[in-house]
């Protein structure tokens, strides 16, 4: 029974049995018994205010991270990706919410939000545990997305919460590693936490996914094939070969015509995932099918500009307006309407771990780059026109 309540938990995301221990958010102490010994400055790509590329600085000398929460790890980087969270961060995207979650402990100890590095995957080794990880031990290679309010992974480096790493598939490199938590954690969040589809319900379902050859698409393609759906994508023509290895059944290619005139000779969907934006909500909701359940479920939402344009209050009044009526005008329309958003999981990097061994879901990498080049790795990145990620390896 013990073990049943424990998976319960677990899969609930409200006891990680090993990550933490214990059921309760740890009390706050700082556990600088395991960083004695060690160099107080580190290798990193910091910036020290918002802007164009230029502002992407390296160091010798960030500070190292330290375990301020026993559920905490320290990881040495082996290798992280870019994302375009990352360009948009650096340009100041998010500042005023990001700010405000950061935690006050640490920025009182370490000064405002600059220097700030940016990268969100991670995979490497751990090398420091807080006092209550038992999950993880010193040597262990894991993998993690580590959540935007945080000091991020383009450094030697980095600090995260235990429930934010998971034990990387050891038929992965590093480099293929950090290719894939970001974009992984922010699809199951798309597709399974907001749009309800999972393993066991999406057999035979219709899903569209709008921007299929990014990092996002390439991986929600692989799992939506992995749970049974049937995926049409539409992409650049020349990604066509790309997302039909991936697995997609039908492809559009978005700029050889008119996608909706291609759409009406398909059958309506169950689920559209949008990675696009700009406009794509206006048409693509039509192609749903009407009272059945089937849900639309973009990922470029105007929530962090809302916040980052008119404040913590007027923004979070603002979007919950905008995403409150949306949603009303299409649920009048038969279909549901729904905003998604990364959200950091150890646990369900392990779910993704499984499907990596059992070859179901593999890395998708377009370009990497030694740590001396992430100036021109976000450069490639803020180009657009992705096809899967680009990774950076830190040694
Ligand atoms: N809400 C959240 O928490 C998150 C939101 N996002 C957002 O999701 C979006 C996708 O992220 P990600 O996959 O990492 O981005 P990428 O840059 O990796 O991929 C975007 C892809 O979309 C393609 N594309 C561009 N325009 C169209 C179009 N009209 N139709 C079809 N495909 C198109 C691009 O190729 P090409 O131009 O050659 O066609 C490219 O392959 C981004 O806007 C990102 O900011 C990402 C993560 C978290």
């Amino acid at each position: 029974m013990e073990v049943l309540r424990m998976l319960v938990l677990r899969r609930a995301g409200g006891l990680c049995p090993g990550r933490c221990g214990t059921l309760a958010r740890p009390p706050r102490v700082r556990d600088f018994s395991t960083t004695a010994s060690r160099s107080t400055v580190m290798p990193a790509w910091v910036i020290d205010k918002y802007g164009a590329n230029e502002v992407l600085r390296f160091t010798k000398n960030m500070m190292f991270p330290v375990i301020y929460y026993p559920n905490e790890v320290i990881i040495k980087v082996h290798a992280a990706s870019i994302n375009p969270i990352d360009v948009n961060m650096r340009s100041g995207y998010g500042a005023r919410a990001l700010n405000m979650k950061r935690d006050p402990l640490i920025m009182k100890d370490l000064g405002q939000e600059f220097p700030l590095t940016l990268g969100r995957d991670v995979s490497g080794v751990v090398m420091e545990c807080g006092l209550s990880v038992t999950y993880f031990k010193p040597g262990d290679q894991v993998w993690a997305a580590v959540p935007p309010w945080k000091q991020g992974t383009l450094s030697e480096f980095v600090v995260a919460s235990a429930n934010e790493v998971s034990h990387k598939p050891k038929s992965l490199t590093h480099t293929e590693a950090a290719s894939l938590p970001y974009v992984a954690l922010t699809a199951w969040s798309a597709l399974s936490k907001v749009g309800g589809l999972n393993d066991k319900n999406c057999s035979g379902k219709r899903v569209l996914i709008l921007g299929a050859s990014g990092g996002i698409g390439t991986f929600a393609t692989q799992l939506l094939k992995a749970w049974g759906a049937h995926v049409t994508a539409v992409c650049s023509g020349d990604a066509t070969d790309l997302v039909k290895k991936l697995g997609a059944d039908d492809v559009i290619d978005y700029r050889s015509g008119n996608v909706e005139e291609q759409l009406k000779s398909l059958k309506l969907f169950d689920f559209v995932l949008d990675n696009v934006g700009g406009g794509t909500e206006d048409w693509a909701p039509k192609y749903l099918k009407k009272w059945s359940g089937a849900t639309y479920v973009t990922l470029v939402t105007p929530f962090l500009l809302n916040i980052d344009q008119l404040g913590i209050a007027d923004g979070m009044v603002q979007t919950g307006f905008t995403v409150g009526s949306k949603a009303l005008k299409h649920f009048c329309q038969g279909v549901h309407y729904r905003w998604a958003f990364f959200v950091p999981s150890g646990v369900y990097l392990d779910d993704i771990a499984e499907l990596v061994e059992a070859g179901k879901i593999r890395p998708v990498i377009e370009e990497t780059f030694p740590f001396s080049q992430v100036p021109q790795a976000f450069l490639k990145t803020e180009g657009g026109h992705a096809r899967g990620k680009t990774v950076v390896n830190v040694v």
